[in-house]
């Protein structure tokens, strides 16, 4: 087919699949079809070749809403030209039989594929923001328009990376998954293991960082079945995410407010309870806090107070830095509606919150939708404020932006 019919193809399957709403899924229904006797290769098949396309198309039509300046970054350009190939790639099964065992096998190999193209897309991306802020730099409508569009980007990402997941770990031959797992769901999620787990690897981080790492107190309560240790359904991946990234920030903090050269920290303290509607995990530290204006800003994409890390060639991996790890955990925890939220108090500690839904049956796939209001988003200027500015005016301190130092 010649460039020119491509693209045509390509722009109409924009708009057709665009006008779909995505269907979101609950962890119960992922896990129901995966189990079934009949887990069906070739249902999964039929189901993907429709929403996969919706989920691209909805996202892809947003990107297009970006600042021209932005899309026209080399790292922007190449995060689209992924996603034009994956599309191409998946429409070409549009009119193919699901009774045909090779299109079906081909069909899983290709999301296999296109998962692996796609593995670098966060760090890809942050890199085409770099790119315009070194270029042109980056008003406080940008900002505002590429942090909105990044929590949607994103979370379309880690919602299609789980559909395509779940399909290939259940019908590729090659892949092993752990006997209990259904995909990559677990349906007994062990919360204290995977604390652990995270707690242990950020340890270690922490350790070979400054030499030295709290220990962790860990307590759970079971509201639901006393003395029971408390599970869930859950993908313990995306759990565990959420929790390394917060140990990080925790044991970060506590160390370096007490000085490298103390005897001993206070202990992370984590604390895990059930509910009947809320799973919810709190992880506290006693490392000095965050101030309340710079609250607003934890969640910004590329917000760190820590040194940048190395570009490359390091043997040692960075504690912290990229200012990705409080925005994409929240991203997780809000994906199964969840949430991740920070209370602190300055001059004290941080308590860092994650809620998971209890019930994997309440446990429906939050997914962005193009719409006129997601589109609308993009031209509106942020209104003058119409409140005095607490900053006084003098030096650096004029504005709130001066919390933010972007870097990857
Ligand atoms: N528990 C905490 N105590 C004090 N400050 C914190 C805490 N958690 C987060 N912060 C502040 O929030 C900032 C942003 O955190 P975030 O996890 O998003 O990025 P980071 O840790 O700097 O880098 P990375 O992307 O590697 O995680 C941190 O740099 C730190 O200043």
């Amino acid at each position: 087919m010649g460039t020119r019919k491509m693209m045509q193809k390509l722009n109409q399957a924009l708009s057709h699949y665009g006008n779909f709403h995505p269907s979101p899924l609950s962890l119960k229904k992922l896990l129901d079809f995966g189990r079934s006797k009949n887990a069906c290769e070739k249902k999964s098949f039929t189901f993907l070749r429709q929403e996969l396309p919706v989920r691209l198309a909805n996202i892809m039509k947003e990107i297009n809403l970006l600042p021209d300046t932005l899309l026209k970054m080399p790292s922007v350009e190449l995060v689209q030209s992924w996603y034009i190939q994956s599309l191409t790639e998946i429409l070409g099964f549009e009119n193919k039989s699901p009774d045909n065992s090779a299109v079906i096998e081909n069909f899983t190999e290709t999301l296999y594929n296109i998962r692996k193209r796609h593995s670098n897309v966060v760090e890809t991306m942050a890199q085409g923001v770099i790119e315009l802020r070194d270029t042109h730099g980056i008003d406080h409508q940008t900002d505002s328009n590429i942090q909105y569009f990044l929590d949607r980007f994103y979370m379309s990402r880690i919602s299609i990376r789980m559909l395509i997941h779940q399909h290939v770990l259940l019908f590729s031959p090659t892949q092993e998954t752990h006997p209990r797992h259904v995909g990559s769901i677990d349906p007994n999620c062990d919360v204290e293991a995977v604390v652990l787990d995270a707690y242990e690897n950020a340890k270690f981080l922490c350790d070979q960082y400054y030499l030295a790492s709290p220990e962790l107190d860990l307590v759970s309560h079971n509201g639901m079945k006393k003395s029971s240790p408390i599970t869930v359904v859950y993908v313990p991946s995306h759990l565990y995410h959420m929790l390394f990234e917060l140990f990080k920030n925790a044991m970060r903090a506590i160390v370096e407010y007490h000085g490298t050269a103390a005897l001993d920290y206070p202990k992370v303290k984590c604390q895990v309870s059930l509910g009947k509607e809320d799973l919810t995990i709190k992880i506290s530290d006693q490392g000095g806090g965050i101030p309340k204006s710079a609250m607003d800003v934890l969640f910004n994409y590329m917000y760190s107070t820590a040194p940048q890390p190395p570009k490359s060639g390091s043997t040692t991996a960075p504690l912290a830095g990229y200012g990705y790890g409080l925005p994409l955990s929240r991203l997780y925890a809000k994906y199964f509606q969840g949430d991740l939220q920070l209370v602190s108090q300055e001059g004290y500690g941080t308590d860092a919150l994650i809620w998971l839904k209890a019930l994997s049956s309440e446990a429906n796939e939050l997914l962005p939708v193009f719409n006129t209001t997601s589109s609308r988003h993009y031209g509106m200027n942020i209104p003058t404020s119409d409140w005095s500015s607490p900053y006084t005016p003098r030096g650096s301190q004029n504005s709130v932006r001066t919390f933010l130092t972007f870097r990857i």
